[in-house]
């Protein structure tokens, strides 16, 4: 008889959908079966501004007691709501194949960045968002909103807002992708550290043991190495930054598919004054020296965890990737543009 693995989730129509992928990815091999968990958590709950809430990680939490209460085996996250910091008593157990980074705008009268008239009104409640609109169009009006994706998007509408920024991601997993009026390039809007990826966190320790081979087998398949390596470097840069999912920082790593015998992992980043008026942008790359078909999963059959900043020499180039970028950005006065600062931690 299959073992019963249960996944905890957020209750939004987003994360049922992103959970319901995990949990069928996770039950596809036939030996375990899928329940899956609604918790509630305090970013439900809450109705002010993402911004003004002042912590990372809002939607988190719940999900990690629950997960620490052994109440649920695994917890589905958005990547980019996930706090960088190592939590004690949890690990990483895979990173799914990551959906198309990219923001999206979706406008009245099928407007892009470039045709919103001007002084028009954009709703987004990112930092990150609203200063890279304003660094590519300083006469919008940008207007604080929240609430789930299909709130953002009822609010496009005469009278009200002329368009709203949102993940391409979201919209795909709601198959909502006919509201989009521009797919908007990463070198006008570099996406959040994470975006468009999941985050399927376990108990530590994370070993064969302490999962069964059954869900650790299960895990490692669905776990996909260059969405792994590509959030790890660009989670570095934002760990190293000491900023939040809050912060007015964009990373966008990925691997090169250009030459498959010598992968490179590029990772671009920005950070950008919260009016748009300053910014610096850098970008780098490292030589991964192996077929990426040879990247897989380096956390079994043995040492699953810790898997956040795990050890295998491929998340080591990812990592030493990110730090680079970070040091680079705090080396030519990123502090100075943003509210943040270099974070001397370490990450194990
Ligand atoms: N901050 C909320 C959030 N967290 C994850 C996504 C979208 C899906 C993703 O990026 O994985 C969204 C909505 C949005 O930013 O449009």
């Amino acid at each position: 008889m299959p073992t019963t693995v249960r996944i905890g989730t957020r209750a939004s129509a987003l994360a049922l959908t992103q959970t319901g992928h995990v949990a069928t990815a996770l039950s596809s091999a036939g030996t375990l079966d899928a329940e899956i968990v609604h918790v509630r958590t305090d970013g439900d709950r809450l109705t002010g501004s993402l911004s003004a809430l002042g912590g990372t990680g809002v939607f988190v939490t719940a999900l990690r007691d629950a997960l620490l209460a052994g109440d649920v085996d695994v917890a589905v996250h958005s990547l980019k709501d996930l706090p960088t910091a190592p939590m004690q008593g949890i690990s990483l157990g895979a990173v799914p194949p990551r959906e198309d980074p990219r923001d999206v705008l979706c406008a009245r009268e099928g407007w892009t960045i470039a045709t919103l008239p001007t002084g028009a009104r954009v709703g987004t409640g990112s930092p990150r968002r609203k200063a890279q609109l304003l660094a590519a169009r300083p006469d919008l009006d940008v207007v604080d909103i929240r609430g789930n994706v299909d709130t953002r998007l009822g609010r496009v509408a005469p009278g009200d807002l002329d368009a709203v920024i949102l993940a391409r991601a979201g919209l795909a997993r709601l198959g909502r992708l006919d509201a989009v009026t521009e797919v908007i390039d990463p070198a006008v809007m570099t996406p959040a550290p994470g975006q468009g990826a999941l985050g399927v966190e376990v108990r530590s320790p994370g070993t064969v043991e302490s999962l069964g081979e059954d869900l650790a087998a299960a895990l490692a398949a669905l776990d996909d190495p260059r969405s792994r390596l590509a959030v790890f470097a660009e989670r570095t840069l934002l760990f190293c930054l000491e900023a939040g999912c809050a912060a007015p920082v964009g990373a966008l790593a990925w691997i090169d598919e250009t030459t498959p015998d010598d992968p490179r992992l590029t990772l671009d980043a920005v950070v950008i004054s919260l009016d748009g008026s300053a910014q610096l942008r850098r970008s780098g790359s490292v030589r991964l020296n192996t077929p990426q078909k040879d990247l897989g999963h380096p956390l079994l059959p043995t040492t699953l965890g810790p898997v956040v900043y795990g050890k295998s020499p491929y998340d080591d180039l990812a990592i030493a990737l990110g730090r680079a970028i970070a040091d680079d950005l705090l080396a030519s006065g990123a502090a100075a543009i943003a509210d943040i600062g270099p974070r001397t931690a370490d990450l194990r």
